[in-house]
């Protein structure tokens, strides 16, 4: 098979507590848009949407993962494979936050210490918060994660967030601002032109 044949397939799987945002998120993501209903994800979703790193095709591919417990067994599954995590958790939700340790244990038995950010989420509710700014970022800290508020409601740091989990680089500091080079795990998959635009739900 030619080398131009193929290309760069990212997983990337979004974990966390039910409701905190996560199908929301990789809908913002992949397709632009936000949805007020809640329609609580069984098992497993996926989404994925076509992007250029370093003037190469990439596939990042976004696994929506249940949240409630009763889908540990089976979300558990899809880890395996994944090169990169988002762990959400919500500012109106306590129990969001603090459950995100163990999230982050349940990914790494899977898959081992994979590149993961921490995110904040619906951060347009900042007024009714139970999280305190100081113990998000110190839970990053601790965690050893880059962490992101973000909206999906008010698409405020979305693409940021998703975009730099991926493998990467850090190349230097430009005007006080992080210059990312992505450096995807080359996982080639073969090549398959999608005419149907950036992304497709499957
Ligand atoms: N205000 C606000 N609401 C949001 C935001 N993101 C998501 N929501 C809402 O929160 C609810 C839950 O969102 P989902 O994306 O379904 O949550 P989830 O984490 O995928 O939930 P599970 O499938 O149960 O794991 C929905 O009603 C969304 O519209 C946000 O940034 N701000």
């Amino acid at each position: 098979m030619l080398e131009e044949d193929m290309e760069v397939a990212i997983k990337v799987v979004v974990v966390g507590n039910g409701a905190v945002g996560k199908s929301s998120m990789i809908q913002r993501y992949c397709k632009g848009i936000f949805t007020k209903d809640y329609k609580k994800t069984i098992g497993v979703d996926f989404l994925e949407r076509q992007i250029i790193v370093n003037g190469e095709d990439v596939r990042l591919m976004l696994w929506d993962t249940a949240g409630q417990e009763e889908f540990d067994a089976i979300t558990k599954a899809y880890y395996r494979g994944a090169q990169a995590c988002v762990l959400v958790f919500s500012t109106t939700d306590r129990e969001s936050f603090e459950a995100i340790s163990s999230w982050r244990e349940k990914v790494e038995m899977e898959v081992g210490d994979i590149p993961t950010v921490l995110v904040q989420n619906k951060i347009d509710l900042l007024d009714d918060t139970v999280i305190k700014n100081e113990e998000a970022e110190g839970l990053a800290k601790r965690l050893k994660l880059r962490f992101y508020r973000t909206s999906v409601k008010e698409d405020l740091n979305v693409n940021e967030c998703v975009f730099n989990t991926t493998p990467h680089q850090t190349a230097g500091d430009l005007n006080g601002r992080e210059v990312i080079n992505l450096r995807p795990n080359k996982q080639r998959t073969k090549k398959t032109k999608n005419p149907f635009g950036s992304c497709r739900l499957l």
